[in-house]
């Protein structure tokens, strides 16, 4: 596929330029856009990296139930849905018995309907959404509403003000953690050391090595920091991949 901008639609200023530039030298902007799977966005290409790296934990045949926390526009829902939906490399008869698991989205945006995936839109904040999601998951997964993956991709608008930022992020840190203490199947349930699987965005801060520290480590059998090549070097951001939940 050909890429080569209208010249007519772009703005000209210099910020736009370097926007611009930057996308055109970018080989997952361009892989996203000539791939046949139509993912939604240049982010599908860090979960297929991480998914790769560590033991495939998406691709396991008795995950059946997959949170997706800040979803939108839906590029991480359809790499846990291809696997779901049974698109993937796996025996029918590993799946479940209508052939499905469920994926379940949330976020605050509205999303595009995608094959085999529940949108939720809301704020992951509100003091509601662990009990409306954990009603969704024991509706379409199973009784105990556990789930075997719980993906965050989640964050904040930035403000420009550093501690505000540093506290939004801690926000959505505690309220997933918080979450996946409720919803997230433990190992030992499942007689598979790594078993239980969180992946975590998160933003360099000696705060947030110190809820790794207090929250994360002591909870599983191993966290691992995941920074995938595809994300870019110059931002903060990497993941926390935290495998065997070990319970409350
Ligand atoms: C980097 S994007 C996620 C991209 C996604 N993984 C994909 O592959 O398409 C982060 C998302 O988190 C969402 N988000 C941030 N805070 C949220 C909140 N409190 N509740 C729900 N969604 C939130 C934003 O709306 C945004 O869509």
């Amino acid at each position: 596929m050909s890429f080569r901008p209208t010249p007519t639609l772009f703005s000209t200023k210099p910020s736009s330029k370097h926007w611009l530039a930057r996308q055109f030298k970018d080989p997952y902007v361009r892989q996203r856009l000539s791939s046949p799977k139509n993912y939604r966005s240049r982010s599908a290409f860090k979960l297929i990296e991480i998914n790769e790296k560590h033991d495939k934990f998406l691709h396991r045949p008795d995950v059946r139930a997959v949170i997706d926390l800040g979803a939108a526009p839906g590029g991480w829902s359809q790499v846990a849905a291809a696997w779901i939906e049974g698109t993937s490399v796996v025996a029918e008869s590993t799946l479940a018995d209508d052939g499905r698991g469920v994926v379940i989205a949330v976020d605050r945006l509205r999303m595009l309907p995608i094959v085999g995936v529940h949108t939720l839109q809301m704020d992951f904040l509100s003091p509601d959404a662990s009990s409306i999601i954990g009603s969704l998951l024991r509706e379409k997964a199973n009784e105990g509403g556990k789930a075997d993956v719980i993906l965050s991709d989640m964050a904040a608008n930035t403000t420009g003000n550093r501690v505000t930022d540093v506290q939004n992020a801690m926000d959505i840190s505690e309220a997933v953690w918080q979450f996946a203490r409720s919803h997230l199947r433990t190992a030992e349930s499942i007689g598979r050391r790594r078993g239980g699987v969180l992946l975590l965005k998160y933003f360099e801060h000696p705060e947030l090595q110190t809820f790794r520290r207090l929250c994360l480590e002591p909870h599983f059998h191993n966290v691992l920091y995941v920074k995938p090549n595809s994300s870019r070097s110059e931002s903060s951001e990497g993941y926390w991949l935290c495998v065997g939940y070990k319970g409350k």
